[in-house]
């Protein structure tokens, strides 16, 4: 039986095995947040030189990348990406997520935006039939903390503030418990319209083309087709 850390290691595996083919040496590849991507990095760190650079989207990765010899350019520097690799807190089988349990929620979908291709790489724990067992991060801007969370609550959710945790763009983090999605797409758009919202943790307006599910049985895609 393997372990989640055994799995996490084999979908970053897999994802190197998709992405590598795909790279040239005048590619930026976007790179996500959290333990199962930072595996990635490690497994992508010897191939630094088949591609030019990533975009990172956090100071963790950033940090990660740099010190394993991968360049790291700023979004602002690049016009285009052609992939974009990151895990999830949990994906459906639409490839709808909920993402930000590493707090790095809004760079993500920042980067994740800009990528024609998301990758998402997770252990089959992440994979659910309906999205909302793992409460859903949102980041506001601290003043305006409790007027979203009043909001949120009026839509059925529990919030509760992440203590001691401030987000790598000098916000705040609320978790949100309990809430139905129905339409991801039309929650997403509908929590990213509550002001002092930076952003919410639901990917479906920007969710992944392709997913990269490592079980006790192997590695499972799952891709939308157009
Ligand atoms: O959204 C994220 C960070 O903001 C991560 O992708 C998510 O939390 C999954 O992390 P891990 O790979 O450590 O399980």
């Amino acid at each position: 039986m393997l372990t989640q850390d055994e799995l996490k290691q084999q979908a970053a595996q897999a994802a190197l095995d998709d992405v590598l083919p795909q790279l040239q040496p005048d590619s930026i590849l976007g790179v996500g947040t959290g333990s199962t991507v930072d595996r990635f990095i490690d497994l992508l760190a010897p191939h630094r030189g088949a591609f030019r650079a990533a975009v990172s989207s956090s100071e963790r990765s950033t940090r990660r990348m740099q010190a394993a010899g991968i360049q790291v350019l700023d979004l602002n520097e690049v016009s285009s990406l052609a992939l974009y690799v990151d895990g999830a807190d949990e994906i459906d089988h639409q490839l709808n997520m909920i993402k930000g349990g590493g707090g790095a929620l809004t760079r993500e979908k920042i980067v994740a935006s800009v990528a024609d291709r998301f990758v998402c790489i997770v252990d089959e724990s992440k994979l659910v039939e309906r999205l909302g067992g793992f409460p859903l991060p949102i980041e506001v801007i601290p003043l305006a903390r409790e007027a979203v969370a009043r909001e949120v609550r009026q839509l059925g959710g529990q919030p509760r503030l992440r203590e001691g945790f401030t987000t790598d763009n000098g916000n705040q983090i609320l978790d949100v418990a309990g809430l139905r999605y129905g339409d991801p797409a039309e929650f997403e758009a509908l929590l990213n319209n509550i002001p002092g919202v930076v952003c919410c943790g639901l990917f479906a307006i920007s969710g992944a083309q392709v997913a990269l599910v490592a079980g006790q049985a192997g590695v499972s895609r799952l891709e939308l087709r157009d």
